[in-house]
């Protein structure tokens, strides 16, 4: 590409005009993401499946090149920049808005100039000093997710005193942080970060109370799609987790529970299914008493 990618005209904060939240569709282009690791590592591949979400209702697509799974290894630089930068600069060109997964403020400025319209950092600028500066300068929305460090070790960390505070507080650190760093407050995204540096029953809890999160004044983002612990339910202790591809009806609970309690968009991978299910809340939300 040129490197001057046209970045899709859009406006923040983003919203869908049928007021369900905002649906990003997963573009994974990683041999070992968790839930579809492998599936679209070929560019050609997940511009395919990019454009098939965005067809399917997807207001934004989420490329990333490093898969975030429990033990992942991290790609070089340059890899990542391999893996994402053809894909994005295919589906911005295709007029899609585009998301980039990074924790790397190289990958993020590369993917800017290729036409990406948000920067979606699961480490809330933590992992790379230099992110804040490319968020800033660019004015671009930033997603800042709750994370405790690099998926290697990060169950390790999985201990809270309230899950609920906690997470507050700690993105509320970061909010202040990357406000300090010249973001603007209302370009910035939050996301409890379901999965990571966190069991089960913290996602639960979490979901619980997301409208805590939500409370904290920003749009928040939420990331359940076909994780473990929606895996886990119905499967006695020491039996494995049911597949991810059979982990959408579970997803689509969560993403209607999180519309429910004010989340101004879910990040998914079944967006047909996620559809369905805000759609059909949505109809008996405004379902009149008429006869
Ligand atoms: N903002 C945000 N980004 C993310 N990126 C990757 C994953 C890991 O899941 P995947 O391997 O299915 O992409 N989860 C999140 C998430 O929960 N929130």
């Amino acid at each position: 590409g040129t490197g001057t990618g046209t970045t899709t005209a859009f406006s923040w904060p983003l919203r869908r005009a049928d007021g369900l939240p905002v649906v990003m569709g997963v573009v994974n282009v990683t041999p070992d993401s968790f839930s579809d690791g492998g599936e679209w590592f070929e560019p050609s591949a997940a511009i395919a499946h990019g454009l098939e979400l965005r067809e399917q209702g997807a207001d934004v697509l989420d490329v990333g090149g490093e898969s975030t799974r429990p033990g992942a290894q991290r790609p070089s630089v340059e890899e990542e920049l391999r893996r994402v930068l053809p894909v994005i600069e295919a589906l911005t060109a295709e007029g899609a808005v585009v998301s980039v997964d990074t924790m790397r403020a190289e990958v993020a400025v590369r993917a800017l100039a290729a036409g990406a319209a948000i920067v979606n950092d699961v480490s809330g600028g933590q992992a790379d000093d230099a992110m804040a500066g490319v968020v800033a300068q660019a004015g671009a929305p930033f997603v800042v997710m709750h994370w405790r460090g690099h998926s290697a070790d990060m169950q390790s960390r999985a201990a809270y005193a309230d899950v609920v505070a906690d997470v507050c507080a700690e993105l509320s650190a970061r909010v202040r942080d990357l406000v300090a760093a010249g973001v603007a407050p209302d370009r910035l995204v939050l996301d409890p970060g379901f999965g990571f540096a966190k069991l089960a029953h913290h996602n639960w809890t979490l979901l619980r109370h997301l409208d805590q999160v939500v409370d904290l004044g920003h749009p928040v983002l939420v990331g359940t799609s076909r994780k473990t612990f929606l895996g886990r339910i119905g499967v006695p202790d020491g039996v494995p987790p049911r597949p991810p591809a059979e982990r959408d009806a579970a997803t689509a609970a969560t993403s209607v529970h999180a519309a429910r309690l004010g989340a101004w968009g879910v990040r998914v991978h079944s967006v047909p299914t996620t559809l369905d299910a805000l759609r059909a809340t949505a109809a008996i939300d405004h379902a009149t008493d008429s006869a």
